[in-house]
């Protein structure tokens, strides 16, 4: 027989028959429920809503609905045992009865709850609990132990302790709230040990991570925003490859991190988890950390005259986001409104920078950053990518369909005034660009999405930016815009004098520069925007390595759609 089951996300078809490990008849708010347990699955129905086929038809699906829920999402099962005799004293029997009382309760377990993910509405995810009883105890206690034994058969790495960074500062400055409000409490149910702290300043967390004993935690996580996630992998990648002893230089490949990271959004943009989980809710994250998701995340290196500056992820840029950053931080007062208020002041100065991009294409590009499809969670694309640069397979080089041919070198150059330069190394989502600023763009392919778009007039500008708010729109779809999926390029300013230092010497050991200051006062050049921080250095080389970093996510889940409870739902408990 094979049943269409229901949970929160979808309908979801389940072979139930000869896979089930434990069964037993189970009520829930008194109702009879058949419960079965296979090793990927706990399901539920009341038998005596069973709706047999109306036609011959629907065979060999018996269909009616019942209650489905992923072993993989069960948060946690325990034991629930009947009240205490002396709970039902009164006050008054309690105070002037007998000094001492002999507490009473049941010793064995008359029923057990079950907590585990439920969709809410697009993308987020909630807690839902529910109570299984039966009269028999010995029976809860076979349940609660082969529900715990299943979620342990699926080795699935689940965090057990935590080092949580809160930063106070960041977006609307509710990131201490957030935590002890709607995150610390699921940690906790979900028996995760955290070791909390809050940052005091900049850069506060990736010194700590330089000296913390990392064996302790199975992740880290930050409460906060794009610019503190970028603080937490940088250390982690700092710390690894100085442990190795690896010089963190242009053509050495940085190790990967073991430890994966964990964001609750508590930013002003929060791109990194609207594009690795869809939405920005604390409590989905919390539970994408508990469940122990994970997802390789491509990092760009961003070096100048060989030595690394800092790490990116997100978005790195130069032009009118460079400027709009820098003018923003003046108004950080206003929150995420800061943003608008200086992107209209930078569109109407219309600025635009003259410089040289040389780039490299990606070499497997079956893909291009004007593909519909979309990096979703399992992207076969991602997979193939990590196999590929695990196995360092060589690869082909494409040439480029509007840019000057590729040199000898197999590099393209073009060079003008250029309004916007823009790197995604993921698609970017936020709340006002819900596809992305580049929504082909994959989270592990070892590659970025290189926009230029060259000199234009304000109207023309404004259309590409409106169209980055239209998910019908191909905002690239303009003739002063260019887009590239590249593995690497190079920026140099044709009025940078202070930098011409790529042939420089190649610089050894873990030091960061920040060259050319100088430039803050020219006008004739811009700064970068990487991950939402500035970087004052002009002139920069950028490589992409393939899923350096892991997340605790599991990328955009495609088709999701919330499921309205059905009238004959009996299993409806309370939400937590
Ligand atoms: N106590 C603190 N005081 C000042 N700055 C801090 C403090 N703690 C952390 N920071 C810094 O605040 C910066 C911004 O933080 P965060 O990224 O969380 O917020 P945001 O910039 O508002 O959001 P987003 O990056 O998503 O736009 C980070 O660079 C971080 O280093």
């Amino acid at each position: 027989m094979r049943v269409v089951y229901r949970n929160g996300g979808g309908d979801e078809m389940a072979e139930d028959d000869d896979s089930a490990t434990f069964q037993s008849t189970l009520e829930i708010h008194g109702a009879t429920h058949q419960v079965k347990l296979t090793p990927t699955h706990i399901f539920w129905e009341n038998i005596y809503n069973r709706q047999p086929t109306k036609s011959s038809q629907e065979e060999p699906l018996f269909r009616h609905f019942a209650y489905c829920v992923p072993v993989k999402e069960i948060l946690c099962v325990n034991p629930t045992y009947g009240t205490s005799y002396t709970e039902d004293l009164n006050q008054d029997q309690r105070s002037h009865g007998s000094p001492v009382y002999i507490e009473m309760r049941p010793l064995k377990p008359q029923s057990f709850t079950l907590s585990y993910v439920k969709r809410s509405s697009r993308f987020k995810w909630k807690v839902k609990t529910i109570t299984f009883t039966s009269k028999e105890a010995y029976l809860c206690q076979q349940w609660v132990f082969r529900i715990r034994n299943a979620i342990d058969k699926l080795g699935l790495s689940r965090p057990e302790s935590l080092l949580v960074f809160v930063n106070p500062y960041g977006g609307k400055r509710r990131g201490p709230k957030i935590y002890s409000e709607k995150v610390a409490p699921l940690f906790e149910q979900a028996g995760i040990r955290t070791d909390v702290i809050i940052t005091q300043r900049q850069n506060h967390a990736r010194d700590i991570i330089q000296t913390y004993d990392l064996s302790r935690v199975d992740g880290v996580i930050c409460v906060g925003g794009d610019g503190m996630f970028a603080e937490l992998f940088n250390g982690l990648i700092d710390r690894k490859n100085r442990e190795l002893g690896l010089p963190q230089c242009k053509d050495q490949v940085p190790a990967s991190t073991d430890l994966r990271i964990g964001i609750i959004p508590a930013g002003s943009t929060d791109a990194v988890v609207y594009t690795t989980i869809g939405t920005n809710d604390p409590v989905t994250s919390a539970l994408h950390i508990i469940v122990g998701d994970s997802i390789g995340l491509d990092v760009a290196g961003v070096y100048s005259a060989e030595q690394l500056i800092r790490y990116n992820v997100t978005m790195l840029s130069y032009g009118y986001y460079g400027d709009m950053l820098k003018d923003s931080e003046k108004n950080r007062w206003m929150g995420p409104k800061r943003y608008h208020v200086s992107g209209v002041k930078k569109f109407l100065s219309n600025k635009s920078y003259e410089g040289e991009v040389s780039l490299l294409l990606a070499p497997d590009a079956d893909t291009s950053p004007r593909d519909k499809t979309v990096c979703v969670s399992g992207c076969n694309e991602c997979r193939l990518s990590q196999i590929r640069d695990e196995d360092r397979i060589p690869t082909r080089n494409m040439s480029a369909s509007s840019s000057s041919g590729p040199g000898t070198d197999g590099w393209h150059r073009i060079r003008g005034k250029i309004k916007v330069l823009s790197s995604f190394t993921m698609s970017c989502r936020n709340a006002l660009t819900p596809y992305g600023m580049a929504p082909g763009a994959h989270l592990g392919d070892g590659t970025t999405d290189l926009m230029i778009i060259s000199d234009c007039s304000r109207a023309n500008f404004l259309k590409h930016l409106l169209r980055c708010q239209d998910k019908n729109a191909d905002h690239f779809d303009f003739d002063f815009v260019q887009v590239f999926r590249v593995k690497e390029f190079r920026f140099r300013s044709l009025h940078d004098q202070s930098e011409d230092e790529e042939d420089g010497s190649r610089a050894a050991g873990i030091t960061r520069t920040n060259h050319s200051q100088g430039n803050v006062l020219n006008p004739k050049v811009s700064l970068w925007n990487c991950d939402g921080e500035i970087l004052e250095t002009t002139n920069l080389h950028i490589k992409i390595h393939c899923q350096l970093i892991k997340i605790f996510a599991r990328g955009i889940e495609e088709n999701e759609q919330p499921v309205q409870c059905p009238s004959c739902c009996t299993s409806c408990e309370t939400d937590s």
